[in-house]
């Protein structure tokens, strides 16, 4: 095998160090990312208060994942965008509102997740005798 062919085999080190240095790119350049950050510890540090079951930690997980790949896919449309132009362009300012729209769809759907798995704790919890 030789070089050439080498570097057509899939190396999943690399994909993966590719993928840590997007999600560092995405925690340092986009602000919003910092309150993802502050959401997501919040809940891991409630859910252990409140103490989670298995269940209820799979949905936290599932409701942190879609709020973190949202804000990627925005993040990466963004700079798609910019890349073809940074001039006015109708359609640039339509994808980026449309991805704008995919996040806020992803937040409001975790947003009602973590309602539904912390509110009944949350409940107990201040109105118990
Ligand atoms: N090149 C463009 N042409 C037309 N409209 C644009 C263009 N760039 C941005 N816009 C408009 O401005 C809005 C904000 O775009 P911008 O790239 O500033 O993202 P943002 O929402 O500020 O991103 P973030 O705060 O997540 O970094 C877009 O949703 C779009 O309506």
């Amino acid at each position: 095998m030789d070089g050439a062919e080498r570097g057509m085999m899939p190396d999943p080190l690399r994909s993966l160090r590719i993928a840590l240095s997007g999600l560092g790119h995405l925690i340092r350049s986009e602000r919003s990312s910092l309150w993802h950050l502050a959401a997501s510890v919040g809940a891991i540090i409630l859910g252990l208060v409140l103490q989670l079951s298995m269940e209820e930690w799979r949905w936290i997980l599932i409701a942190a994942a879609l709020v973190w790949a949202g804000e990627a896919f925005n993040t990466a449309f963004e700079r798609l965008g910019d890349a073809v132009t940074l001039d006015q362009n109708p359609d640039v300012g339509r994808a980026k509102d449309v991805a704008a729209a995919g996040v806020l769809i992803c937040a409001v759907t975790a947003a009602l997740i973590a309602l539904s798995i912390f509110g009944p704790h949350l409940a107990d919890w201040f109105y118990r005798d």
